[in-house]
Formats: C-alpha cells, sequence, structure tokens
C-alpha cells in the first residue's frame, strides 16, 4: 500500500543556509519491480517511495523540509498512483509518456513540475497548486492554452516544443518572469501585455513582426531569433533590455538599428545570419549605432572598434582636420617638391599667419581686410578658392579666387590645397599659393576660415595666431544675418546653431585660441582687434585705448579680451615682459626676428636632456636638408646619378631658388649614397606633376631633362641663387620688411613666381641618364609614380591611399 507521506523526524541536522539531499527508505532501485512497471509504464508507490527525496532546508533559523520525485526516463504512461502523495512539492517526471496529469489535482503543496518530453496535450489539465512556480511543459503535444488565472504564484513557464498557435490565458499570471514558447506555430504576439516578464523566448516560430511587447517594460532578455522578421520596430520601449537575439531573421538594413538605439542597457545583440551582415562596413555601423554593446554577434565589441566606428561615422573635428591634413599632404607630396617663401622663412621659425575664425556672417571677413589695410605694411590677405558663386560686390581675386568645382577637385588631386572645407554645399579652400603670393610681399598672411580650418591649420607646418570673433548675443547675430539679405532661414539657423560649437570648443580646450574677442558690433570690435595686433606686433606706441566698450561676453574660459589687458595671449604682465625681451633683443637682426616664438620658448616647461639633444639632431637634418647634404625622405622619388647634377653653363633661371655655389652641391651630392640627395634636390631637376586622376596611366619613355626643353615656367638647376641665402636678409625684402619689429617674414622675392605645379602630362622618369663618360656610373630609373607610390606605402596603406578624404560637408540640414 502507498503510504502518504508525512513529515519524517528531524534526522542529520544541516549546516545553516545549506540544503542536503536524504534518501527517505534505504531501499534503492528494485530492479525487477522497475523492469516490470517499465513495461506496463504504471508508476507503483514502492517505486516511489524509494524515490522520494527529502530536502531540508534551514532558512531563517527555521527549519523546512519538503519532498522531491525524479523519475526521468521511465516509459511512465500512468502515474495515478501519485495522487496519494499529497506532499510533494518538487516534481520531475521528464523523457516519459504521460499523457494525463490530473493526479497532480491532489498535490496542493506542489511548487516545482518537470513534465517536459511526455505525451501531455491538456494544457494544465489539473487543479491548480496554490504555490505551483515552475512549469516545464515543453516538448509536449498542446495546441491550446487556456486561462491561468488560478495559478497567481506561476514565475517561470516553459511551453517550448508544442504546437501553440497563439499566447493566450496569461493575463492574471501576475509574478510571471520568465516565459519560453520557441519552436511553436506563434505567428502573432499578443495577450502577454503588462506581464512582469524579465525573459522571454518566441525563438523558432512565424513571427513577421515585432508587436505586443510595448508594455514589457521589465523585459531584460528577448530571444526572437528563427523568425521572419525583417524590423526592429516594436522593441523601442523596452529600456530594460539587456540581450537580444534575433539570429536567423530577414533583417536586411542597418538603419532598423535606430529602433534600438535608445536602449541604453542592451549589451548583447545577435544579428547572426541575417541579410544586414552582408551589408559594406555592418559591424562598424553597428558598433557606431549601439556605442553600449559589449557582444555583437557572439563576439566581443572591443574599445578599438568603438573609436575605430565613432572615427568613421562621427569624427571629432580632430581626426577630420588630420585626415584632411594627411590627404592633402600626400597630393603635394606627389608633385614636384619646391621651396616657398612661406615654408622657409629661416630654419627654425615658422612663416607669420593670423587667422580670424568665427561662425559665418560675423564681421571677420571685413575685419581680416580691414587690418590688412591697417597694417598693410606687416599683413596681406590671403584670398581662399570658393566654388560658391560671388556676392553682389564681391571680386575675383579680392574677396576669393571663384572656380568651378571641377577645378576645385582639379586643384585638390594637384596637391594644391593646404586645408578644405564643405561649408552650405560650396567648397571652400586655403591653397598654399594663396599664402605663397602674400609671403612672396614679404608680408604675413592674415585670413578668416570657419572652426574646421582652425583644427586643419594645427595641422600644418604654420603656427599661426588664432582670433575668435565671436558673437554673444543670438538674437543679434541672427538680425545681422538676415540684414545681409544672403542667407535662407535654414542657413542662419545653422549658423546660428554653430555658436555653440565655438563657445564649446574654447571652453573645453584653453589655449587653442590666442585671443577670444566678442563680435556683436564691428565698429566696437576692430579696436579691441587692432589693439591685440599691436600687442603681437610689439607696436609699442598706443594710439588708443583698448576697447572698453567690447561687451564681455558669456564666454566662461579662454582669453576673452575685454577691457582688461590680462586678456593676452601670453597671460598678464606678458605685454611688459615682451616689451622687455623685445628691448633685449636685436630686433634688426633677422635671427631675432623671431622673438615671440623665442619667448614662447622661454616660457615653455625645461626640456630634458634627451629631448634637446633629438631636437638638436632633427635641426641640423632640417639644415643639411636644405643645403642638399643628407637625402631628404622624399629623396627616393628624384633617384639619379651623380653626373646629374647640373652645370653651371646651363644657363641661369632666376626664379629659382637653388645656389650657383657648385662646389658646395657637388660635395653634398658626393657625400650622399643617393644622386639627389634631398628633397631640396628636386628642384635640380624639374618634376611634372603626377596626375593622380589618372592612376592607371602607365610610364611613358625617359626625357632628359638637361636636353629637352624643360617647362617654361620651371626653375633650373644653375641658377639657383645658394642655399644660404633663403635666410631671411631684410634688404633684399621689399616694402616694409625694414621696418625692425617684423614678425618673421621670409625672404621677399618679386622675382617670377616658383616654377607652379599646373597639370601637364605626367613626366616619365626622373632621374637623368648618365652623361657623356664612358663608364656611366649605375643608377636606378624609378617612374615618378612607382617611386612615389614606396614613399606613400611607407607612409599609409595601399588601401587609404587618398581618393580623396570625403569630408562631413556642414549643411543647414545637419
Ligand atoms: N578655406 C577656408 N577654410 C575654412 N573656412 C573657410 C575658408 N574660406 C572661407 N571660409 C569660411 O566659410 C564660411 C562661408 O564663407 P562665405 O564667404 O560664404 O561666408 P559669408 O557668408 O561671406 O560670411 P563671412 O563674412 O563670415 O565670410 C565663412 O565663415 C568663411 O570664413
Amino acid at each position: 500500500m502507498c503510504q502518504p507521506l508525512t513529515p519524517p523526524p528531524p534526522q542529520l541536522p544541516a549546516a545553516p543556509g545549506s540544503s542536503q539531499h536524504l534518501p527517505a527508505s534505504p531501499s534503492r532501485d528494485e530492479p525487477e519491480e522497475n523492469t516490470d512497471m517499465e513495461k506496463t509504464g504504471v508508476l507503483t508507490a514502492e517505486l516511489v517511495s524509494s524515490r522520494v527525496n527529502q530536502l531540508r532546508r534551514v532558512g531563517t533559523g527555521l527549519q523546512h523540509l519538503y519532498y522531491q520525485l525524479s523519475l526521468p526516463n521511465h516509459n511512465l504512461s500512468d502515474i495515478s498512483v501519485l495522487s496519494n502523495f499529497v506532499h510533494l512539492q518538487k516534481l520531475e517526471l521528464p523523457h516519459n509518456k504521460i499523457q494525463d496529469l490530473s493526479c497532480l489535482s491532489h498535490m496542493p503543496y506542489l511548487v516545482v513540475l518537470d513534465a517536459s518530453h511526455n505525451h501531455i496535450s491538456n494544457f494544465f489539465g489539473f487543479q491548480p497548486p496554490k504555490n505551483l512556480k515552475e512549469v516545464n511543459f515543453s516538448h509536449n503535444r498542446m495546441t491550446a492554452m487556456k486561462d491561468l488565472s488560478a495559478y497567481s504564484s506561476l514565475s517561470k513557464l516553459d511551453l517550448d516544443h508544442n504546437s501553440f498557435s497563439e499566447v493566450s490565458g496569461l493575463e492574471k499570471c501576475s509574478r510571471l518572469a520568465h516565459l519560453s514558447l520557441a519552436c511553436n506555430k506563434i505567428s502573432r504576439i499578443h495577450g502577454l501585455d503588462n506581464l512582469p516578464l524579465s525573459h522571454l523566448c518566441l525563438r523558432g516560430n512565424r513571427l513577421e513582426r515585432i508587436e505586443g511587447l510595448e508594455n514589457l517594460k521589465s523585459l531584460q532578455v528577448l530571444d526572437l531569433s528563427l523568425n521572419s522578421l525583417s524590423s526592429l520596430s516594436g522593441l523601442q520601449n523596452l529600456h530594460l533590455l539587456g540581450s537580444l537575439n534575433l539570429e536567423k531573421n530577414l533583417i536586411c538594413e542597418i538603419q532598423e538599428c535606430k529602433h534600438i538605439h535608445d536602449l541604453l542597457l542592451l549589451r548583447d545583440l545577435n544579428l547572426l545570419h541575417n541579410p544586414v551582415q552582408e551589408q559594406r562596413d555592418y559591424r562598424l555601423s553597428v558598433v557606431y549605432l549601439l556605442q553600449h554593446l559589449t557582444l555583437l554577434d557572439q563576439e566581443e565589441v572591443t574599445a578599438r572598434e568603438k573609436v575605430a566606428s565613432v572615427n568613421k561615422y562621427d569624427p571629432p573635428m580632430d581626426v577630420v582636420a588630420a585626415r584632411e591634413h594627411m590627404t592633402h599632404l600626400l597630393y603635394q607630396l606627389m608633385q614636384p617638391q619646391l621651396l616657398y617663401d612661406s615654408t622657409l622663412p629661416s630654419a627654425d621659425s615658422p612663416y607669420p599667419m593670423l587667422v580670424l575664425t568665427g561662425p559665418q556672417g560675423c564681421g571677420k571677413r571685413e575685419l581680416a581686410h580691414r587690418l590688412c589695410q591697417d597694417f598693410n605694411e606687416y599683413f596681406g590677405y590671403g584670398i581662399c578658392h570658393t566654388t560658391r558663386e560671388p556676392y553682389f560686390g564681391e571680386e575675383n581675386g579680392k574677396d576669393y579666387h571663384f572656380v568651378t568645382e571641377e577645378d576645385f577637385q582639379t586643384m585638390i588631386h594637384m596637391g594644391k590645397f593646404m586645408q578644405t572645407l564643405q561649408y552650405g554645399g560650396h567648397s571652400f579652400g586655403l591653397s598654399r599659393d594663396a599664402i605663397e603670393d602674400v609671403a612672396r610681399e614679404g608680408l604675413a598672411c592674415c585670413l578668416h576660415v570657419e572652426l574646421e580650418g582652425v583644427f586643419s591649420l594645427k595641422n600644418s607646418s604654420f603656427e599661426p595666431r588664432y582670433i575668435l570673433l565671436i558673437p554673444t548675443r543670438e538674437d543679434k547675430y541672427r538680425g545681422h544675418l538676415r540684414g545681409r539679405g544672403l542667407y535662407t532661414p535654414e542657413q542662419i539657423d545653422m549658423a546660428a546653431s554653430r555658436l555653440e560649437l565655438y563657445r564649446n570648443t574654447n571652453r573645453q580646450r584653453p589655449g587653442f585660441f590666442d585671443e577670444v574677442i566678442p563680435c556683436d558690433d564691428w565698429e566696437e570690435t576692430y579696436p579691441t582687434l587692432r589693439q591685440a595686433v599691436k600687442e603681437y606686433l610689439v607696436l609699442e606706441e598706443q594710439e588708443e585705448e583698448p576697447n572698453n566698450t567690447a561687451p564681455p561676453g558669456h564666454i566662461s574660459t579662454g582669453h576673452v579680451r575685454d577691457e582688461k589687458p590680462a586678456s593676452h595671449p601670453l597671460g598678464s604682465g606678458s605685454v611688459k615682459l615682451t616689451s622687455h625681451l623685445a628691448s633685449a633683443l636685436d630686433l634688426s637682426d633677422p635671427a631675432h626676428r623671431n622673438y615671440i616664438t623665442k619667448i614662447q620658448l622661454e616660457l615653455a616647461p625645461q626640456k630634458s636632456a634627451a629631448e634637446l639633444a633629438s631636437i638638436r639632431r632633427r635641426e641640423q637634418l632640417v639644415r643639411e636638408a636644405i643645403v642638399g647634404k643628407s637625402p631628404g625622405v622624399y629623396s627616393q622619388l628624384f633617384k639619379s646619378s651623380p653626373q646629374t647634377a647640373p652645370s653651371p653653363e646651363q644657363g641661369h633661371d632666376p626664379g629659382a631658388h637653388f645656389s650657383d655655389d657648385h662646389s658646395s652641391l657637388d660635395e653634398s651630392q658626393a657625400s650622399s649614397s643617393l644622386s639627389v640627395p634631398s628633397s631640396a634636390g628636386a628642384l635640380i631637376v624639374p618634376v611634372a606633376p603626377l596626375n593622380t586622376a589618372d592612376p592607371g596611366q602607365a610610364p611613358e619613355t625617359l626625357e632628359d631633362p638637361l636636353v629637352s626643353d624643360p617647362a617654361p615656367d620651371a626653375p633650373h638647376p644653375d641658377t639657383d641663387q645658394p642655399a644660404e641665402d633663403v635666410s631671411p636678409s631684410s634688404d633684399r625684402r621689399p616694402g616694409s620688411n625694414v621696418k625692425p619689429i617684423l614678425p618673421p617674414i621670409p625672404t621677399g622675392r618679386k622675382t617670377p613666381a616658383a616654377p607652379s605645379p599646373t597639370p601637364s602630362p605626367r613626366a616619365s622618369f626622373t632621374s637623368i641618364p648618365p652623361g657623356p663618360s664612358s663608364s656611366p656610373a649605375p643608377f636606378t630609373l624609378v617612374p615618378f609614380s612607382q617611386a612615389s607610390d614606396q614613399v606613400l606605402a611607407t607612409i599609409i596603406k595601399p588601401n587609404e591611399l587618398p581618393p580623396p578624404f570625403k569630408q562631413p560637408s556642414i549643411t543647414s540640414s545637419q
């Protein structure tokens, strides 16, 4: 006879907090009986008694016993005997042939039921045990759900691998946290509203769209894999979601990720085996859109990927500027290398530039023109190129060089630009020649650019002074833009929205601008600006006091110039210091012209011995490169034989830069294993520009530049000035350069312009054949394109060769 289970006497005290399985009876399996039972499929009371485990739990000081029966894989079909075991709390009967569970109606204490892998078709076909919490009915034959209102304690329900076609009857299961309905026939999600689900699995159903999940506010883990979903719409409200499995669906578009973009807790996303994976840059795009992910497609998302994705899709201004600079630099390197007045005022001082920056229409252009008029002995206006149409009254070659987009692109490929910007649908660019035009006059270059231009110029070899002109009153600024009658409301909005960008840059990067001047009214701004420029130039006579009327603005950091002279870029008292040092320097000596740089150097932190040694080495290399003594890094581009050194008889080009001091030239060449020793040496042999627009163009024939006519405007080697002449010399500088307190301005030269790398058919080879000598010195002919590719390959990987860098465009739609 089967005996109802009664609580056994306490035995084997368990350690607090632990649980222990204890056999109820010493007799374990009885093989014969088992064999009979497996044949008939009828569970016997004896077997139950022998298999019941008592579990003792010690919780909060009270002892609590409960009973568990586990009979997996016993071929059971009749378990009616269990109706006598009323105290069972955990019942595990997986992998049997049970169809009827009605005996469970007599188990009011049942908490956990595992009836998976059976033949049950009746969904919850027993009276509800009050405390039933976990039920596993997976792998059965159920087709329809019924109302489970009475099962109010249910917290975990596994209904995988049945034949349910819809979810229903769960509305009142107010504790249901885990629900699994994998591999059923569900084609529509509903009936889950307001359930406290934290885990939901609908893997392997027939879902085509995500719906009915909007109110599952507690959902943390969602498995929708193996369905036919093509959109992620419907997930946007699941703010606690941490893991989402969408493997093997039909998601095609990366843009679908925008639906889960705001799920800030989402860490694990699986999109394996979706068509979207074939999209270009799929992984990087998803990582960019969902920056909180730590696991994508079961692979860890690395920090490197995250940075790469941001740099690709929303690069910070520094990154844009660096890439842009690299692009222009590479295009420049593919052209003949020239010495520019603006590049080499002296070996160790940069060409002086003044850059006014600020949002569009803030007045910087007018103020730049005015400065150039007022200080015409010091500054020349740097004329940029643009593809926009001229406004009324603008002059080509005065305000801008107005060019077509096609010409602009050609100029980019010709390496003409120092820096470019896409703004408002138009291209703007500062060309090397624009600076050179001013430098050749012996003047410093004054220009105006947007903030991006400042970032770009900071990458260049120039070290301009940057003055930010910033409107402090947005309404007035907008009114001014409207008053100009040139801009659409969208353009005005865009310009105004960039005010914050300027302010933030100034706030977050102390010292980024040398000077910040509020600019609500040009008339009020100009005296302040003028005073600042005079201080830069150390023009001692103060014609007027600094403007006190300019509103201080609401800029919190940076050197805001208002009534306080302490806003000088060198800090408070710097004006005095500058004057003091200026008087200590012999400013008539060109070597002392770069006094501001020197002062800054003095104020800079002390360098270590190693740093100083490194600097000295680099300076030495630069000097040697200038006089042609050491092979520059680009000399590979211009390999040729020592005999190719030009002879004095070979003509004179007044525009060329290099010396007719052939002894030094020969010596330098002899000292080098390469026949043309430095980038400066490139001037000796004119090299036609590389036409990057046609990279597939084959190398042509070898030309002898000494025999064939060089380009009409190309420099001739023999007439190049001595390298030493490159250093500044006031008596050679035209115009105002006699002023002793000039900023470091390059050697003035009114001579014809340096050979401009105008587009011409690509010169085939850069080397020169051996002279008449009977034993020609061995040398390698290197096609220019090939040589340049070699150099470029060391700088940038082949698949990253510029073509060309696509700048983010600043448009009113942004
Ligand atoms: N090479 C350049 N690099 C970066 N920005 C540039 C460059 N050339 C011009 N800009 C800037 O691009 C913006 C648009 O130029 P545009 O000449 O159309 O402006 P604008 O409407 O005349 O206003 P502004 O008076 O500020 O020049 C201006 O802010 C200008 O300073």
